[in-house]
C-alpha cells in the first residue's frame, strides 16, 4: 500500500549520497527507513536506486516501499533492517566462520535474484549488507551504483568501492554479474578479518597486474570458495547459482546468540525473517524441547499441553534424581532448581522388555513465546497511544527522540515481564501440587 502521510524520525545512517532516517507511516504506525538526497550530484544515484529496487522482488534485498519528493528532498522509502551493517558487526567482535558463511549465503542469494532480474549491484561490501532481526538473516542494500546488464557498454566507468572492484571494473569495462561475484569474495575476506579490507594490493595491480586479495583467516573450504570468486577472468568465476552449491555456503550453519533485541521495534521486525529457506535456526521452543529430550533420556518429547511437556525416560534408576536435577527447561539454563519445588512429576510408568519406561511431566513455558506476547502487547500499546495523538504532537515526539525514550524504558518492562512469568510459573506449580 502506498505510504502518503509519513513522519521522519532520527537519522540512522549517512553515506556519500545524503542520509537515512527512521520514519513511520502516520496512518498505521508502520516503521520504515527513508533515504533522502537533495543535491543534483546525489539525486541521480538515488533515482537509479529507486528504479532498481522497484524492479526487484527478493527476500534477500531490502524492500522498496515507495518514493516521493518532500520539502525539496527526493526520498526513497524502504524496509527498515534493524541489525546495523555487517561491517560494523564484524568490526565489533571477530566473526566465526559459520557466521561469515551465513551472511555470505544471504548475499549470494540476493545477488542470484538481482542477476536473474538483469541487475548488477556494483557495490557489494559488508557495509552494504544489513543484518536482520535475527542472527541468520541479512539483506543486501544500497543499489545506488547498480546497472542493468542490458545497458551493456554504456554502463562502463568506475563504479563501486575501489578495493572491492573486479579487475574489469578497475579497467573501466562494463560491469557484469561476475563483477559482483569478485566483490562477494572480497566481502567474505572483509567479514573474516574484522570488517577491514586487509589486502595490500593496489588497484593497478588488481586491474592490470596479477594482484589478488588474500584470505589468510579462512579455512581450506573458505579459501577454495574465495578462489572461485577471485578469478581474474570474469567468465571463469563461478556464478552465484554455482556458489550456492559450494560447501562453504551449502552446508547448514547454526548461528545462535549473537543478536538479541535491543528495542521493541527490533523484536517486532524479528517476525519477517521466516522467509529464509537456507540455513535453519531452531526456534526457541524447539530448542527447549530438544534439550528436554536430550537431558531426560533417549525417548524424546511425546507431547505438549498447556505449558507442560511429557517426556519419555527409558532406563534404570531414578530419572528425576539423575537427569532432571536442577533444570526447569523453560529458560534453557541448568542453574535453577525448580524440580525441588515440585515442578516435575511422574505421569505414567510401565516396564517394557525389562526396561522401565516413565513419562514425566515437566514445565515448559517457552521464554520466547512469552516475551513475544509481551512485545506484541507493548507495540500495540505504543501504536494506540501514537495513533490517538494529533499529528503535530507526533512530529514533536519524534523530533525529541520519542522512540528512544520508549525503548530505554524497555529494560524495565522486560523486568516486569520476567516477574510476571515467575508468578505464573509459581501459580502453575501450586495448581499442579
Ligand atoms: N533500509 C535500511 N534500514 C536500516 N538502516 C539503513 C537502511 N538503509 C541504509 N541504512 C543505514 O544507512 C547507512 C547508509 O546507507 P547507504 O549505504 O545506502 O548509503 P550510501 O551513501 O549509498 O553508502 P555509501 O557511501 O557506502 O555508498 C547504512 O550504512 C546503514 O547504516
Amino acid at each position: 500500500m502506498e505510504i502518503k502521510n509519513w513522519v521522519r524520525g532520527s537519522c540512522i545512517g549517512r553515506g556519500s549520497f545524503g542520509k537515512v532516517n527512521l520514519a513511520f507511516d502516520a496512518s498505521n504506525g508502520q516503521i520504515f527507513a527513508v533515504k533522502s538526497a537533495n543535491s543534483i550530484a546525489t539525486v541521480d544515484s538515488l533515482e537509479n536506486e529507486i528504479r532498481v529496487l522497484k524492479s526487484l522482488n527478493s527476500p534477500y534485498v531490502v524492500t522498496y516501499l515507495g518514493d516521493d519528493v518532500r520539502f525539496g528532498e527526493r526520498n526513497l522509502l524502504m524496509e527498515y533492517v534493524p541489525g546495523g551493517t555487517v561491517a560494523d558487526a564484524a568490526a565489533k567482535s571477530p566473526m566465526e566462520e559459520a557466521e561469515v558463511r551465513a551472511y555470505a549465503r544471504r548475499v549470494a542469494l540476493a545477488l542470484r535474484d538481482a542477476h536473474a532480474a538483469g541487475v548488477v549491484h556494483c557495490d557489494v561490501k559488508a557495509r552494504n549488507v544489513l543484518a536482520g532481526a535475527n542472527p541468520n538473516s541479512a539483506k543486501l542494500a544500497d543499489f545506488g551504483s547498480a546497472v542493468r546488464v542490458a545497458d551493456g557498454a554504456s554502463a562502463g566507468g568506475l563504479r563501486g568501492t575501489p578495493l572491492w572492484m573486479a579487475p574489469e571494473v578497475v579497467r573501466g569495462e562494463a560491469p557484469m554479474p561476475a563483477s559482483d561475484v569478485w566483490s562477494l569474495g572480497c566481502t567474505v575476506i572483509e567479514m573474516a578479518t574484522g570488517g577491514k579490507a586487509p589486502w595490500e594490493v593496489s588497484l593497478v595491480e588488481i586491474g592490470y597486474g596479477e594482484g589478488l586479495p588474500t584470505a589468510a583467516a579462512l579455512s581450506d573450504v573458505g579459501r577454495d570458495f574465495i578462489e572461485k570468486c577471485l578469478r581474474r577472468e570474469g567468465r571463469e568465476r563461478w556464478t552465484c547459482e554455482m556458489l550456492l552449491e559450494h560447501p562453504f555456503l551449502a552446508v547448514d550453519s547454526m548461528v545462535r546468540g549473537r543478536w538479541s533485541p535491543r528495542t521493541v521495534i527490533e523484536a517486532v521486525f524479528d517476525d519477517d525473517d521466516n522467509d529464509d529457506e537456507g540455513i535453519e535456526l531452531s526456534s526457541g521452543s524447539e530448542w527447549a524441547r530438544d534439550r528436554i529430550g536430550e537431558l531426560v533420556g533417549d525417548g524424546g518429547v511425546v507431547w505438549e499441553s498447556e505449558g507442560w511437556e511429557v517426556v519419555r525416560w527409558v532406563g534404570e534408576g531414578d530419572p528425576i534424581g539423575n537427569s532432571l536435577s536442577g533444570c526447569c527447561f523453560c529458560c534453557g539454563c541448568e542453574c535453577c532448581c525448580w524440580e525441588e519445588e515440585g515442578m516435575s512429576g511422574l505421569e505414567h510408568e510401565q516396564v517394557e522388555n525389562g526396561m522401565v519406561v516413565r513419562d514425566l511431566r515437566v514445565l515448559s513455558i517457552s521464554k520466547d513465546l512469552f516475551v513475544y506476547h509481551f512485545f506484541v502487547l507493548s507495540c500495540w500499546m505504543v501504536d494506540h497511544v501514537v495513533a490517538s495523538l494529533d499529528n503535530d504532537l507526533v512530529v514533536w515526539l519524534f523530533r525529541n527522540q520519542f522512540l528512544k525514550t520508549v525503548c530505554s524504558g524497555f529494560g524495565f518492562f522486560n523486568f516486569l515481564c520476567w516477574l510476571l512469568k515467575y508468578i505464573i510459573i509459581k501459580s502453575r506449580c501450586e495448581t499442579r501440587n
